[in-house]
């Protein structure tokens, strides 16, 4: 690629490097907002037009260098995005897709209305961008910035994606349950993303206009903002290098068309959009991911190189002296309607202590587990951790305060490795930003994670499985994944929802195993489980419920010799 500017290829398709280039900078931001992150913006258009459009006002009515504009383009962006993503990110489903179809048909409506931009005929005569004296008026010459720009970004992107920002911006798109559980603040991540994609977009425009030498509103509307969808979507939009794809089939195939249709059919008119609209409809049947990731199917996988052996242990916190209270739950309670699924119940967990949390189906655990870590809100009642009171925290305030769980239906990134899985847990105990991770200033942090994560894949059994992807597991090893991911964050108190279900009698004893050993080490646990055998060998204190209510509380001994409970799991009257 480097050469082919040097060489006598033909003007045009220098022309249609650099759009490629172009536009796929536009879909290297929406790979990480809606295939990564999973939030889909119809609006990169007018991101886009807002790059364009300042500098070539700057440029052409102030002569501010180009160099200059840049900035002043990408600090226009972060505003617009900063307020369009904080008014739509905290609303789930339509509301941001919608938001960024009225935002590009403003933005659209605007430039194309006010006298100072142009109206419709737009500005003109965009000088030409020089660098140390080099002239790149010619397209010969943009070529190599245009090319650089988007390949820098797609590394940029790799980059972040494997890092510990990358980690939570990959769960995002699962829901955002377990990535609060783990410490994070995914609110700011998605306002981040969308940020990202729209500065991306913005830089796309700067250059955009140096290379068409004049900006009108036409390609910032929202027919552009769905075909840079389409381009993402059609290349992959879940691989970096899919929106390279992306770009290259929609601008070749759309061009080709419109040459090839009019001889074909003997007439002229829209009909590339009609068999466009069909290759992208056979494409998504038979390529659903997109087409980098079949072609990416026949390239090796390459396994991460473990160089993590001599990093430094994670900071760890001050774990309670044994017998600390540690959870006080009084009187909980919580309606879902006309329906009281925990009513009234307290019950209390010390530090070194294995509690277990037992009941039949619906008899309201996972709401107190939910309760309790900051999942669900009480309808009534206080949660105290250490002495202080946490109810009405977000969870991930209970998570920073040492209190890590699992969940019954397992909660993963199934296309990442089970050791990355397993080092998001180490989000609360490292740093890293998005900027230090795209610059990969952050490998030291990064191998300290990993060695962590592996540290604690060990501890739990699961030291051959580090490179696996998490989503070929069976269900027993995902759901020792998780405990590996609750254990990474450092916990002094780890709630495990059912974590014996879906294991072999073997492994439920090694799971027993390994539980018993945490508490000598100081771990609490509380612990929600249907195998009764599994919970009277392992724990200390039994609480179980019933319809909701605190059914009794005591020792395995006791449980074991109550008539009420073995009532209530036979169903009988007690
Ligand atoms: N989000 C919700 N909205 C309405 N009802 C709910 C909700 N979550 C739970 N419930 C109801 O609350 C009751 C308690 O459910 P919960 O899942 O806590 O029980 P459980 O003891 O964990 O059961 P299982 O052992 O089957 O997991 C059930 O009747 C359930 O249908």
């Amino acid at each position: 690629m480097a050469v082919l500017p040097l060489l006598p290829v033909p003007e045009f398709w220098i022309t249609q490097l650099n759009s490629i280039g172009l536009y796929a900078t536009v879909a290297l931001g929406l790979v990480l907002l809606t295939g990564v992150g999973g939030l889909t913006s119809f609006g990169q258009a007018a991101f886009v037009g807002i790059g364009a459009y300042t500098s070539a006002y700057l440029s052409t009515a102030w002569g501010v260098s180009p160099w200059l504009t840049l900035w002043a383009g990408l600090a226009l962006t972060t505003v617009g995005a900063l307020l369009l993503g904080w008014i739509t990110l905290r609303m789930s489903g339509h509301y941001l897709p919608l938001a960024t179809i009225a935002w590009c048909l403003a933005l659209n409506y605007s430039m194309a209305n006010m006298d100072w931009l142009g109206k419709y005929d737009g500005l003109l005569g965009v000088p030409a961008l020089q660098l140390f004296g080099w002239d790149l008026g010619a397209g010969r010459s943009l070529y190599y910035l245009i090319w650089a720009v988007a390949l820098l970004g797609a590394v940029a992107l790799v980059h972040l994606l494997d890092s510990r920002p990358g980690r939570v911006i990959r769960a995002l798109k699962g829901g955002t349950t377990m990535a609060e559980a783990m410490g994070v603040s995914t609110f700011r991540y998605k306002v981040t993303i969308f940020l990202i994609a729209a500065q991306y977009a913005a830089v796309s425009g700067w250059l955009f206009a140096h290379f068409q030498r004049t900006v009108n509103p036409s390609p910032f509307g929202i027919k552009w903002g769905i075909e840079y969808l389409f381009m993402a979507v059609i290349g992959g939009v879940g691989s970096v290098w899919g929106a390279f794809t992306g770009a290259a089939v929609v601008k070749l195939v759309e061009d080709q068309l419109q040459v090839l249709l009019p001889r074909l059919i003997g007439t002229s008119g829209n009909y590339e959009i009609i068999v466009f609209g069909i290759v992208l409809v056979l494409v998504l049947k038979y390529a659903p991911q997109g087409l980098w990731p079949s072609l990416a199917r026949w390239l090796p996988r390459s396994t991460r190189v473990r160089d993590w052996a001599d990093a430094a242990p994670l900071p760890e916190r001050d774990k309670p002296p044994a017998g600390a209270p540690l959870l006080e739950v009084q009187a909980v309670r919580k309606q879902f309607g006309g329906l009281v699924a925990v009513n009234d119940v307290s019950f209390e967990v010390r530090a070194g202590e294995i509690v277990g949390l037992i009941g039949p189906n619906g008899a309201g655990k996972s709401t107190t587990f939910n309760l309790v870590s900051g999942v669900l809100r009480l309808s009534a009642g206080q949660v105290r951790w250490r002495g202080e009171r946490v109810d009405g925290l977000p969870s991930r305030e209970i998570a920073r305060r040492g209190l890590s769980r699992t969940f019954q239906h397992v909660r993963m990134i199934p296309e990442m490795t089970v050791l990355e899985n397993v080092a998001l847990g180490g989000y609360l105990r490292s740093q890293a930003g998005c900027v230090r991770a795209m610059l990969r200033l952050e490998r030291d942090e990064e191998r300290r994670l990993f060695k962590e994560a592996e540290r604690q894949l060990q501890r739990i059994g699961m030291a051959e499985q580090l490179h696996e992807l998490a989503g070929n597991l069976a269900l027993g090893p995902q759901r020792l994944m998780e405990i590996a991911r609750a254990l990474a964050t450092d916990p002094a108190l780890l709630l495990l929802d059912e974590p014996a279900a879906g294991l072999r009698h073997q492994e439920k004893q090694a799971l027993a195993a390994v539980l018993r050993q945490l508490r000598q080490e100081g771990m609490s646990l509380l612990l929600v489980e249907h195998d009764m055998d599994f919970v009277m060998n392992l724990t200390d204190r039994i609480v179980v419920m019933e319809f909701g209510t605190l059914l009794l509380e005591g020792t395995p001994q006791q449980v074991q010799a109550s008539p009420a409970v073995r009532a209530a799991y036979l169903g009988t009257e007690h």
